[in-house]
């Protein structure tokens, strides 16, 4: 973490050019090619298995292209410039919170680590981060004693600590009612105003997309079939998006 960018308030660029990637032998991203603007709400949205968690990794740097590149503000992702200048967090699907420990010491995990400050002041913005979420004072908590969408919101507050440039969500409102899914999609609307991260979205959450997205990417079996406004994708005339966007039961 760069100390001397914290008080930066801003997020940045992400540029992802010809991006493939294969597992075993299977062409999982065949070529993406994708801009997000600092400070926008961009959500990718497609079927299940069509490559969405694999390309958020790759843009976190958690896997590597076999072609193609991820800039972040223009400088590849794994460069020393973005490496030790620019902070990104991920908030996982899972949460991926420590049953063991209280939601505090699950917020303030990454400065306690790391011994990046003094408890008084991992308190202090732990309290800060948690407030932002709406959970002022549940620091003493286990996350066994907390809903889904609850787990989510300290989830975020964990990402929240390192002021981060930009945010990815991995599937934000899965396994959660439509009201909770609503608060955190509200969530993320009121970090992307109050701080101006730059956020990345996958979901398959129509609601969820359609709701907060500035723009929305649609990726279908590792291709990006279109790129835009909400009105725009959902005026696009490509079949395999219209029987997504219009997936319904038809029993009655
Ligand atoms: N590390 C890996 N090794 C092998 N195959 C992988 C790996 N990661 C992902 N895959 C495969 O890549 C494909 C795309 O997976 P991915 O998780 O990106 O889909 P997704 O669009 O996020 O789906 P969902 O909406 O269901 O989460 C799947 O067929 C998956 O099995």
């Amino acid at each position: 973490m760069n100390n001397s960018a914290n008080s930066a308030k801003h997020g940045v660029s992400v540029k992802v050019q010809g991006l493939h990637k294969s597992f075993n032998g299977q062409e999982i991203l065949k070529g993406l090619d994708l801009e997000v603007r600092p400070g926008e709400i961009f959500v990718i949205m497609g079927p299940s298995g069509s490559g969405k968690s694999v390309l958020l990794k790759h843009v976190i740097g958690l896997e590597e292209p076999d072609a193609g590149e991820i800039l972040i503000n223009g400088e590849p992702i794994l460069s020393p410039e973005v490496m030790e200048h620019h902070r990104l967090a991920m908030v996982f699907q899972s949460g991926a919170l420590l049953n063991s420990l209280t939601v505090g010491e699950n917020v303030g995990l990454y400065l306690s680590e790391h011994r990046l400050k003094p408890p008084r002041e991992i308190a202090r913005i732990v309290a800060e981060k948690l407030e932002v979420v709406g959970l002022k004072g549940q620091e003493d908590r286990l996350p066994s004693e907390l809903s889904g969408g609850m787990k989510k919101r300290v989830a975020i507050a964990r990402a929240l600590v390192i002021e981060p440039e930009l945010i990815l969500y991995d599937e934000p409102t899965s396994e959660l009612d439509p009201l909770s899914a609503v608060v955190i999609g509200e969530e993320i609307v009121n970090l992307n105003r109050q701080i101006h991260v730059t956020s990345i979205i996958v979901s398959h959450d129509r609601d969820l997309a359609f709701g907060v997205a500035d723009r929305i990417a649609f990726i279908s079996e590792g291709k990006i079939l279109a790129v835009g406004t909400p009105d725009e994708v959902k005026r696009n005339s490509e079949p395999i998006i219209q029987k997504f966007l219009n997936a319904d039961f038809k029993l009655r």
